[in-house]
């Protein structure tokens, strides 16, 4: 489901003379469906570099990285942007809403987006609202006066409401009570189950213990690291 080939990746930085910083080379990656992959290695290693790479954010200078058989690298935008819809979720640390928009509406979204019915994107997202423990009176308000937690459980909610075939999580469970972070690894669980690929920054041991079946340390893709 996601399949990455001789990947790499440089930044230019053009406000410092056109430095060229390598950060990953020859990324090899292959996730199947129902399988959970955590990447891990030390800061600077190039974790959230390659989620942005596979999301489409970044642009690498070689290889392939196909999704639900679409190479993000030579795709169009719009073919970018169908697959965002259709195949790739993507549950980043941070909620990124527009405001005024009511809670509810930010969690249906992706679903409407999806090709879903009003009435049916609306009655998941209000499962998943109940689920996350987001209280019903606050969702009929924008999420942005929300606190930190709350607002990391309304980005769960929308990231899983709709079935994507491959996700990408972003530390998901970072500064969950235990109740809550208990609520996100059964969800991770569910997607598992019905078939999702899913790639994922696990800072908690003990989420990525149980949830992943395979770490992967993005240092072995340093330029120069021996193949
Ligand atoms: N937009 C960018 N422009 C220039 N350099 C970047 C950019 N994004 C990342 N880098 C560089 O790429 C390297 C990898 O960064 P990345 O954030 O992917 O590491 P990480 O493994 O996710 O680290 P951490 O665990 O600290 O979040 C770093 O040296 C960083 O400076």
């Amino acid at each position: 489901m996601i399949e990455l080939r001789d990947v790499r990746k440089t930044f230019t930085l053009h406000n410092q003379g056109a430095a060229v910083i390598d950060v990953l080379d020859r990324v090899t990656l292959s996730v199947a469906r129902g399988e959970c992959v955590a990447l891990t290695g030390a800061s600077g290693a190039g974790k959230s570099t390659l989620m942005r790479l596979i999301y489409g954010n970044y642009k690498a200078q070689g290889g392939r990285i196909e999704v639900g058989g679409v190479d993000l690298v030579t795709a169009m935008p719009r073919e970018v942007i169908r697959v965002r819809r259709e195949v790739l979720g993507h549950v980043s640390q941070f909620l990124r809403v527009v405001p005024r928009v009511p809670t509810l509406d930010v969690v249906a979204d992706p679903l409407l987006l999806a090709g879903a019915a009003p009435e049916e994107a609306r009655e998941a997202a209000a499962g998943l609202l109940e689920r996350v423990n987001i209280p019903r009176a606050l969702w009929s308000l924008s999420p942005t006066t929300f606190s930190g937690g709350e607002q990391q459980r309304v980005n769960i909610a929308r990231g899983f409401v709709h079935p994507y075939p491959a996700l990408l999580l972003d530390e998901p469970t970072a500064s969950l009570d235990p109740a809550n972070r208990e609520v996100v690894l059964a969800l991770i669980e569910e997607a598992k189950a019905r078939g999702a690929a899913i790639v994922g920054i696990f800072h908690d041991a003990a989420a990525r213990a149980r949830v992943c079946d395979r770490e992967v340390d993005v240092s072995r893709f340093a330029p120069g690291a021996a193949a």
